[in-house]
């Protein structure tokens, strides 16, 4: 296997009780980003959470602040702008903003519980050329659903390409 390529961050821990990022596994995309304060959500309520963390990423780089698939799956409960955008010159303490799906239950998190993951990512800038009209392409202006919905891929013989945005 490969080894993952590796980037340095500057960290700085608010709260240094607080343990750093960490992953879980090596190779794991995402290390987990815990609360730095109790938190309970009631149903449909949302609440942003500090993380004690401030960190400063080399240019050309972005942290993306990604929900936990398991406190999503066991208690609905998912990041409002996921995957929220670190900038390399942020130099704030990283916040996130979960939101509780739950129709019925309240959810109480506690300071050190793990709410989310970031994953440090390369980026680049777009330099914008304004044109008049665009190169064609095999998609064209179909999007939103153009290829059916939940069924099988129209490649497998399901006509449902016409099925528009279903
Ligand atoms: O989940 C997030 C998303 C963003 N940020 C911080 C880092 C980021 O660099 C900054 C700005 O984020 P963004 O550009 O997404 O928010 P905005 O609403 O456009 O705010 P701003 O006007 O400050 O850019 O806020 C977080 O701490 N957590
Ligand atoms: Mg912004």
């Amino acid at each position: 296997m490969e080894p993952v390529s590796k980037v340095d961050v500057l960290i700085r821990r608010l709260d240094s009780e607080l343990p750093l990022p960490r992953y879980a596994h090596p190779g794991d995309a995402g290390a987990d980003l815990v609360a730095a304060a109790d938190v309970e959500l009631p149903p449909g309520e949302r609440a942003v959470v500090p993380t004690g963390m401030a960190i400063a990423l080399p240019d050309g780089y972005a942290a993306f602040i990604h929900p936990r698939s398991g406190l999503g799956a066991r208690l609905g409960v998912t990041i409002v702008n996921a995957p929220g955008t670190v900038d390399a010159g942020y130099r704030g303490e990283i916040k996130v903003t979960l939101l509780n799906t739950d129709p019925r239950a309240t959810v109480k998190l506690r300071r050190g519980d793990r709410i989310a993951q970031m994953v440090v990512q390369r980026v680049e800038q777009a330099v914008f050329h304004e044109v008049t009209d665009l190169p064609g392409s095999a998609r064209g202006a179909d999007g939103l659903g153009s290829t059916g919905g939940f069924g099988s891929a129209p490649d497998l013989g399901n006509n449902e390409h016409s099925r528009e945005g279903v």
